[in-house]
């Protein structure tokens, strides 16, 4: 029995420092790919899906600027120009590779002894219930998007008119500020409670200063909260390695992504960073990936991720529903008065929503749509169809204009011909109120949470740091229970944080419709 554990522990000893070399090597030719995308990088790549994807994205519109366009334009015309465009350029090609690409991912998880790929990705969340705990989840904050749907709905239809908002039908997806109408917060200017109140949006405060806000300074603002609590530092690998604006002379992948190297010294985030809230926000999403990568490098290989994936997106938002608060941008004098007003306080409130509350269906829907293509239930001659019916059926949303089965929208959206997950942004944006809750508790905070900031609190950096040294080397309830007295993911503290929201909602709509009743509604194509 002494051999074998020996011989155990000597194997594992010798798998670690062998996965950490391979791993190594991947994640290099895959970081000089990403960052440089050129034929030669795209032959060293097994990943020839991604490459020609890319290739045909590089042919055409950029992306980034497209989505810029999303964010400010006010024209209905405009917007659904452009976002016709992108699903023509980026969704359409894909939609014969992406059947054959389901039949194989299938078949390397049937080898792997799952039903297919959709079991294989729901397993990491270690839950016999799993889909029935992710509907009860979004049955739980259901309410608060039917009150933040017809509030937007209303507010557009002042905008654009009865032609093109039907009050009791879905919303044209075009027009709530992004290309997937995931996040509405770039429409805030047409929602805001009190108009008159200090801009929370604070891009134009950013790129005024002074001190000039440039890329590196949001990441070393950024980098500062995350020492304030007691957690570790960027190490001087992260800034010689990062890319952290477009380069001018070469076409990258552009979405943001954190990159552990797994030799415990290289840890990077490739971003085009703009000087803009937005940007700010996902500065710290991807830090929070390496601060969980920097707490868990002693771990074996194979503990070095998340508790769950929910948990590896929940770092960097936790410590930016801190960072947002009025009292904090003004600590870090981004906005004059941080003195919040009751006011002030719902106009910040109801930004939060659109970006935290309006994503959850989203969030929820993306997994639903794959998880029915990889079981088979959505086949191909289906796949825009059902993507449009759950899009209708969670969001209350709606096509601006008609959708056939020569489209492929589900492939305009990055993590598709990824082929990266979505329900873990879903657990994590329950998730990080939670943690928030009790981070906050922790750090003696007084008054509503939505006010809450928990800069420069040991007690509650050390409650995360507890969590993210473990990676996921202990189920993740047990962790849970630990950090926050809960070992269940549960909308509550999601709920608390809003209810002042939901109050003031309840009445903004008391002649609304809530919900789409007129289900199959669609506006008419301008002229
Ligand atoms: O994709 C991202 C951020 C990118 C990422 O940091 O999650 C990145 C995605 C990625 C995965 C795999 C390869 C390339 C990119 N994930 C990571 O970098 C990462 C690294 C280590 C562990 C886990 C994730 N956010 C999602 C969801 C989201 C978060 N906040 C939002 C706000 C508004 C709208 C969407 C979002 C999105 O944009 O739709
Ligand atoms: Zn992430």
């Amino acid at each position: 029995y002494a051999n074998s554990s020996s011989d155990a522990l000597r194997f594992l000893s010798d798998y670690n420092s062998t996965a950490e070399e391979v791993f190594s090597f991947a994640v290099s030719a895959s970081w000089n790919f990403n960052t440089n995308l050129t034929d030669h990088n795209s032959k060293l790549q097994v990943r020839r899906l991604l490459s020609l994807t890319l290739t045909l994205w590089k042919l055409f519109f950029d992306f980034e600027e497209l989505k810029e366009i999303m964010a400010k334009s006010r024209s209905y015309q405009k917007l659904l120009f452009v976002w016709e465009a992108w699903r023509n350029q980026s969704g359409v090609p894909l939609k014969q590779l992406y059947s054959r690409f389901v039949e194989l991912s299938n078949k390397a998880s049937r080898a792997d002894g799952f039903a297919d790929t959709g079991d294989d990705w729901r397993s990491w969340y270690e839950s016999e219930t799993f889909q029935q705990d992710m509907d009860k989840l979004y049955k739980t904050i259901q309410p608060l998007y039917l009150h933040l749907h017809a509030f937007v709905r209303r507010k557009l239809y002042d905008q654009y008119g009865s032609k093109y908002i039907n009050l009791k039908g879905p919303i044209p997806a075009h027009l709530l500020g992004s290309m997937f109408a995931q996040k509405w917060s770039n429409i805030y200017d047409l929602m805001m409670p009190f108009p008159n109140k200090p801009n929370l949006d604070v891009t134009d405060e950013m790129v005024r200063q002074v001190s000039g806000y440039n890329a590196t300074h949001m990441f070393r603002v950024a980098e500062e909260f995350f020492t304030s609590l007691g957690l570790m530092e960027m190490p001087k690998e992260f800034w010689e390695g990062s890319m952290i604006v477009k380069p001018d002379d070469r076409d990258v992948v552009c979405h943001a992504s954190a990159w552990d190297f797994y030799n415990r010294k290289d840890f990077r985030i490739k971003q085009c960073t703009k000087v803009t809230t937005e940007d700010f926000f996902t500065v710290h999403h991807e830090m929070g990936h390496i601060q969980y990568f920097l707490q868990y490098k002693n771990q074996p290989v194979g503990f070095r991720g998340g508790a769950n994936p929910g948990f590896h997106e929940a770092i960097g938002d936790v410590i930016f529903l801190s960072v947002s608060t009025p009292k904090h941008l003004q600590t870090i004098n981004l906005l004059e008065s941080g003195n919040a007003d009751e006011e002030t306080d719902l106009n910040h409130l109801l930004k939060m929503a659109l970006d935290k509350i309006a994503f959850l269906p989203s969030g929820y829907l993306i997994d639903l749509w794959r998880w029915e293509v990889f079981g088979g239930s959505t086949p191909p001659e289906r796949y825009n169809a059902d993507w449009w019916y759950l899009r209708t059926k969670y969001q209350g949303i709606c096509p601006p204009i008609r959708r056939t089965e020569d489209d492929f929208d589900p492939g305009a959206k990055f993590h598709i011909p990824n082929n990266t997950p979505y329900i873990r942004y879903f657990v994590s944006f329950i998730l990080q109120f939670q943690l928030h809750e009790k981070l906050c508790e922790a750090a003696n905070h007084t008054g509503p949470l939505h006010t809450c900031d928990i800069y420069r609190s040991k007690e509650a950096g050390a409650i995360l740091k507890k969590l993210l040294e473990s990676g996921s080397s202990r189920p993740w309830p047990e962790l849970l229970q630990e950090a926050t007295g809960t070992n269940q993911i549960d909308a509550s503290s999601l709920m608390r944080y809003f209810e002042p929201l939901m109050k003031w909602l309840e009445k903004q709509n008391v002649n609304e419709t809530l919900g789409w009743p007129d289900f199959m509604w669609v506006p008419p194509v301008p002229e």
